[in-house]
């Protein structure tokens, strides 16, 4: 066993602020003691040396260690000054740029889905650059949750003086020195004691000494921090008697960084290792300053002055309030807050230290988390009251408290939102009375908020070893009352002890050390805190409900001891009476939820709803089929609602038996609730009733549907085929007339034929008795003319019968032309001008008596000339058949008039090929014929 002794000067030279200005009496060489404490205390938790770590330079060794409380040295102080207005207008005036009042990241004033931290956005300045070693991170991981104490370690300040205390290096054990068993301090302090003799050996978690703040924090704080990271709340605290080093501890300085800013850089470390999962991280710094909270970061001038409130709250939970809460997303925002609200921290210099705090000071962070990749969030019902939160003054948005029961990121997809707290305290240090009544007044002050503190501590730990469940006196300081939720169990506890070796200081180190023991028998109980999007929570309620379902028959089966025998104190009564209010209120606005959801009709003084479907008889079958089953479901979703409010009825009674005073009280909150559930009971079965008859109505009007459907296709068919029938018997009809014209035509035709030869046969036979005679040439119509102007009895020729019969003929048919065209002049269709002559083709098939010509030029029925060698036609017999009107041209053509659809016929195929069909430039007049043609 070796003794804590001092470390050397030359080795905890730092910057201010916490560089005292007094001078050390003497720096006494350094012994190997605290070193080997220091090594035997961290080489369970080896982690590979970062950048923090390396050796500093030291070169300008400064006297920082102060003397013992019972030691003052007034010559330290060169102007003792009150912080008393520590937000004067010439402090803000300072630098604007950390007035609070800019801070564009108030949690107020932000998107908190605009602002989450994930492993992508921090920057790798923003993580330690310390390897983890990953069976440490391991083990702390499998312990989260588990452990039930608080973690007490012993932080010995070093010293230039020899130490009052020694302690084996690897061991966690400290003893007072012998030789100092008799110290006029030890007995003082035991004399305010109970004790009849002062414990002289304690063994504690860890006992550290040395100036590098990295392994206290490895040591205290890590674990503590990552089980925030994890969702349970966790409370870091130093205590100690002034100048012991609590907060060089918390906060360092820059060569020597404390658990507030190395666990901040580890926040962001833990992020980059945790890709799965999105973090909204908001801070809030305060202190508690002769019995009043203030708000470090709050903007100057606010109407209340910075102070904030403690409400309401069960104990479970606690509301401060107004609070400024900033959103952080790096490294350097926290930095910021820090140092903004450090500036804000009311120090003195006092007898024992220069920057003496003379308030506790509290940083928050509020950890909310979600797993990554969600689905969009959940609406939030607009209906639903506030769960937890505060208004946050001339916004009206809702800002947690530090119980973190409002949860700011919404859950979503099914997936929960983790919220945990990290509170980091630098309690301020128990005094001695001084000589300046400032310090005085205000060292009262921290005394008997300590002392609460102590008591507190003291309850709740024999409490705990006696199984008893005494008052605690939480409400009689603000400092318990704030961590009231914390110490009565919900979190992850580490507290660092911090003891000046000194022997003049020998009774506040011993009255430091019994704290600790005490600290050390609390028991606790942290519980991870998650916010559940619908779907998960039904999920939840049914293992709930299932849950208590099973303890209470395990509890009925168990004993027959009725549970309402417990005699319960006045204060328990009235947190009892209290606890049921809360209860009720739950369920009535649970029942408040149910009602107002869209099954009751708004307004309706009835608690039965109207229809839960509004029937839309235009809706189509699958549309009604879906509100049906939307219907079921949100059926399904209020029996699971009614029954987690019986567990709950029951889990009230379960968890608060009521004594005889109370019972009528509370058995009219029980029938009151009972009556409730009835009635929604009957809104269930309403509703169900009113299920039953939407599904007969909406199958009913399928059917009718389906009915409908099906006659109206029948008849528009049957329409249809009456109509195709009819369609048929005209066609029919028709066909069979065109028939019977078509023979009536041929009888006709044969007929004409019969006549036309036998006509032939007489010519023939005329012409070859010698009978006929020549007509004068007809080249052209005016030589016509003139022929039949001097006609003189004609002479018989041969074959002059049939050109006097064709002669004839001719003027027949132009007389007839001449008669209709004087109905048709100028009625003729012009000719398309510019087309082609186009060469008729020919088939050459058609060899035996006939072929075709079938004319192609353009669709409608257009005259045409036929130009052709007249020797190679038959002019005649076109003429005759089809009514094609000749005319000779100067170049002895003759040229037929007809109709485009008209098939040609004659005699000579042969002689017939080549022949040219053309358009008319200009279609043949009728006047031309009138011109042209002989008096009949
Ligand atoms: N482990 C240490 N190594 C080197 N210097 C230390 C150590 N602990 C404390 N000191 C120095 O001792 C002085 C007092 O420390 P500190 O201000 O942290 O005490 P305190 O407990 O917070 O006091 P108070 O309760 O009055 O605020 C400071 O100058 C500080 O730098």
């Amino acid at each position: 066993m070796s003794s804590v002794s001092s470390t050397p000067a030359s080795k905890i030279a730092r910057a201010t602020p916490f560089t005292p200005k007094r001078p050390l009496s003497s720096l006494s060489s350094a012994t190997s003691s605290t070193q080997n404490l220091l090594s035997s205390t961290h080489k369970r938790y080896k982690a590979t040396v970062s950048t923090e770590s390396r050796p500093r330079n030291y070169a300008k060794p400064k006297p920082v260690l102060a003397p013992v409380p019972g030691t003052p040295n007034k010559e330290g102080c060169d102007s003792p000054r009150t912080p008393g207005t520590p937000r004067s207008k010439s402090r803000q005036g300072d630098d604007p740029s950390l007035m609070p009042a800019m801070s564009e990241m108030d949690v107020s004033n932000v998107d908190p889905e605009e602002v989450l931290v994930d492993s992508q956005t921090v920057e790798p300045g923003d993580i330690s650059g310390d390897m983890m070693d990953e069976a440490w991170l391991r083990a702390i991981q499998s312990d989260h949750g588990k452990q039930d104490k608080v973690m007490v370690s012993i932080r010995i300040r070093p010293s230039d003086k020899q130490s009052a205390w020694v302690s084996s290096p690897g061991s966690n054990s400290i003893q007072l020195d012998p030789s100092h068993a008799r110290n006029p301090n030890l007995m003082s302090a035991n004399a305010s004691s109970s004790h009849n003799a002062p414990p002289t050996t304690f063994h504690f978690d860890s006992i550290l000494t040395g100036t590098p703040n990295k392994p206290i924090y490895t040591t205290v704080a890590r674990s503590h921090v990552h089980a925030a990271m994890e969702g349970f709340n966790a409370v870091i605290f130093a205590y100690g008697q002034t100048a012991s080093g609590k907060t060089y501890t918390l906060s360092g300085d820059d060569a020597e960084p404390g658990i507030i800013p190395r666990s901040m850089r580890d926040v962001f470390g833990f992020i980059k290792r945790t890709p799965d999962r999105e973090y909204l991280l908001r801070c809030s710094y305060l202190e508690i300053y002769n019995e009043t909270i203030h708000d470090l970061l709050a903007p100057p001038g606010s109407g209340s002055g910075n102070q904030v409130q403690i409400q309401g709250g069960n104990g479970a939970e606690i509301i401060l309030s107004p609070l400024r809460e900033e959103v952080v997303t790096s490294l350097k925002g926290v930095n910021e807050v820090l140092r903004r609200g450090e500036r804000h921290r009311r120090t003195a210099c006092t007898d024992w230290n220069e920057r003496s705090s003379r308030s506790h000071s509290v940083f928050r962070l509020v950890i909310e988390s979600r797993e990554r990749g969600a689905g969009p969030p959940e609406e939030p019902d607009a209906r639903a009251p506030s769960r937890s939160g505060r208004a946050t003054p001339g916004n009206g948005r809702a800002t947690p408290g530090p119980g973190a029961s409002g949860s700011r990121l919404q859950a979503r997809g099914g997936k929960s939102v983790q919220t945990s707290v990290l509170s980091l305290i630098d309690l301020a240090g128990s005094e001695k009375a001084t000589s300046d009544k400032d310090r005085t007044r205000e060292g009262k002050y921290i005394n008997t908020s300590l002392l609460t503190l102590g008591s507190v501590i003291g309850t709740l730990s024999e409490n705990a070893a006696k199984n008893k469940s005494d008052h605690v006196p939480y409400r009689n300081s603000k400092l318990t009352r704030m961590l009231q939720p914390s110490l009565s169990g919900n979190a992850r506890i580490s507290v660092i002890c911090t003891i000046n070796p000194d022997p003049g200081a020998v009774g506040e180190s011993t009255s430091t050390l019994g704290f600790a023991k005490r600290v050390k028998g609390v028991k606790l109980n942290a519980q991870k805190k998650e916010i559940l999007d619908t779907d998960a929570l039904i999920e939840r309620y049914r293992k709930e409900i299932e849950d208590l379902k099973k303890r209470l028959a395990d509890k009925e089966a168990a004993s027959d001891v009725p549970t309402r025998t417990r005699r319960l104190s006045a204060q328990e009564k009235q947190d009892e009476s209290k606890a049921m209010k809360e209860l009720n209120d739950r369920i009535q606005q649970l029942t408040k939820l149910i009602l107002t959801s869209n099954t009751v009709e708004e307004g309706g003084s009835e608690s039965r709803p109207v229809s839960p479907i509004k029937v839309d008889f235009d809706m189509s079958p699958y549309q009604l089929q879906q509100e049906l089953l939307s219907a079921r479901l949100q059926l399904e979703t209020q029996a699971r609602q009614i029954l987690s409010l019986e567990a709950a009825l029951d889990q009230g009674s379960e968890q608060h038996p009521v004594d005889a005073s109370s019972d009528d009280a509370k058995d009219k909150v029980i029938a009151e609730q009972t009556e409730k559930i009835r009635e929604l009971e009957n809104v269930v079965h309403g509703a169900s009733g009113e299920v039953g008859e939407v599904a007969e109505t909406i199958r009913k009007m399928r059917e009718e549907v389906e009915r409908e459907v099906r006659g109206s296709a029948e008849r528009e068919w049957m329409s249809k085929v009456e109509e195709e029938k009819r369609k048929a018997e005209e066609s029919q009809k028709w066909a069979e007339e065109v028939v019977k014209e078509l023979e009536k035509e041929k009888k006709s035709r044969i007929k004409l034929e019969d006549e036309r030869r036998a006509l032939a046969a007489f010519v023939s036979k005329f012409d070859s008795l010698g009978l006929g005679f020549t007509l004068p040439s007809t080249s052209s119509p005016s030589s016509r003319r003139t022929s039949a102007a001097s006609i003189v009895p004609p002479m018989p020729s041969p074959r002059g019968a049939a050109a006097a019969f064709a002669e004839r003929k001719h003027l027949r048919n132009l007389r007839a032309r001449k008669n209709q065209g004087s109905e048709d002049d100028g009625k003729l269709v012009p000719f398309p001008t510019g087309d082609s002559t186009s060469t008729v083709t020919t088939t050459s098939e058609a060899v035996t008596t006939d072929f075709d010509l079938r004319l192609s030029i353009g669709e409608d029925n257009s005259p045409i000339r036929i130009v052709g060698d007249k020797k190679m036609m038959l002019p005649s017999l076109l003429e005759e058949e089809w009514g094609m009107m000749m005319e000779s041209t100067e170049t002895g053509d003759v040229s037929f008039e007809g109709d485009l659809s008209t098939t040609l016929r004659v005699g000579s195929p042969t002689k017939a090929s080549g022949m040219k069909v053309f358009p008319t430039a200009r279609p043949l007049g009728r006047n031309n014929f009138k011109e042209n043609l002989p008096e009949s």
